[in-house]
């Protein structure tokens, strides 16, 4: 096969494994930075254009794109898609995840389990959304944060609306959460291809943190999850549309709820933990389903 891997960085850690892997299986891999790609938008002629050439003939597109070029990443794909070309994530799916409040709202619609959580626009309703999540303590996110960016935890409510204030005022779109104590600073990362569970590890925030981000401290090992887990994990990637997705859940009184799905998650931590090769069971996956017109974005050419 031929497969172009959408990333901004060919030395990052994934887009390497990736290429090691789609080579040891016998395919050509091209990493493809996404913002170089430029595209001929016109009636029955559908082209992506990089650095002067025309990019053709691809079977299978990997998308790697970060939360920083959902907008532009997503449309090389939904080309790609038009052009008939398989991608493991459709454009669709990924703006389906990226944006946590829809994210949310599928995610109820299926009746997966989550933190309770609210949404408000005006800062008139802050006193009754707060109190249709629940008492504080109150975890208040913004939308679009990454790496436990913008993620506060207010221990009383007047501090919950301290915060709502302060992100009012920058004009963000943020979301509140019921806090899951019990979960004690741990989450777990399931890496989800297909309709299985791949790999799963927990994260362990530092102490003093309830954040568990690897990026703010947390450090890792590999888990066994429960049935429970591992069902709740795949039908979240099935609610967005995902085909490879990271779902990360807490352990909370109630069962496993979803705090968010990621539609490209990083290899390095959980092949590292795990000893798992996953980058050889993307491309197995994609061996076995990738096929020219296979896509659900209309307009093919
Ligand atoms: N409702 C909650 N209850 C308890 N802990 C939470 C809650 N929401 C978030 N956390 C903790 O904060 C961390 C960051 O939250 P979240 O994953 O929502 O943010 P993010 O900025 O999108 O991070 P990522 O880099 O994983 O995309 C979580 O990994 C978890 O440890
Ligand atoms: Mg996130
Ligand atoms: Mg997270």
């Amino acid at each position: 096969m031929k497969i172009a891997l959408l990333s901004r960085n060919g030395k990052l850690y994934s887009t390497r494994r990736l290429v090691e892997a789609a080579e040891a299986r016998g395919h050509q891999i091209e990493v493809v930075d996404v913002l170089r790609c430029y595209m001929n938008i016109a009636p029955n002629c559908t082209e992506i254009h990089y650095r002067g050439r025309k990019l053709e003939g691809f079977d299978a597109v990997i998308p790697r794109i970060g939360a920083s070029v959902t907008f532009y990443g997503t449309a090389v794909v939904r080309q790609f898609e038009m052009m008939g070309t398989y991608s493991v994530n459709e454009s669709q799916a990924i703006t389906r995840s990226r944006d946590k409040l829809r994210a949310h709202q599928l995610l109820a619609r299926h009746g997966i389990g989550m933190p309770i959580t609210g949404f408000a626009h005006s800062p008139d309703d802050t006193k009754d959304l707060m109190s249709l999540v629940g008492k504080a303590p109150l975890v208040i996110k913004l939308i679009e944060g990454t790496q436990g960016q913008g993620v506060v935890l207010a221990e009383t409510d007047q501090a919950a609306e301290s915060v709502i204030d302060a992100f009012r005022g920058l004009d963000a779109y943020f979301l509140v959460q019921d806090f899951v104590a019990e979960a004690k600073g741990a989450d777990i990362r399931c890496f989800v291809i297909g309709n299985k569970v791949v790999a799963a590890m927990m994260r362990q925030a530092k102490s003093g943190e309830f954040r568990s981000n690897l990026h703010r401290g947390g450090t890792a090992l590999a888990v066994k999850l429960t049935p429970d887990e591992r069902r709740t994990a795949i039908e979240a990637a099935k609610a967005m549309g995902l085909n490879i997705a990271g779902v990360d859940i807490l352990r909370s009184n109630k069962g496993p709820v979803v705090m968010e799905v990621n539609s490209s998650p990083g290899l390095e931590g959980i092949e590292t933990v795990t000893q798992i090769d996953i980058a050889d069971r993307i491309i197995e996956f994609i061996e076995n389903n990738a096929r020219q017109g296979r896509t659900k974005t209309r307009g093919k050419s």
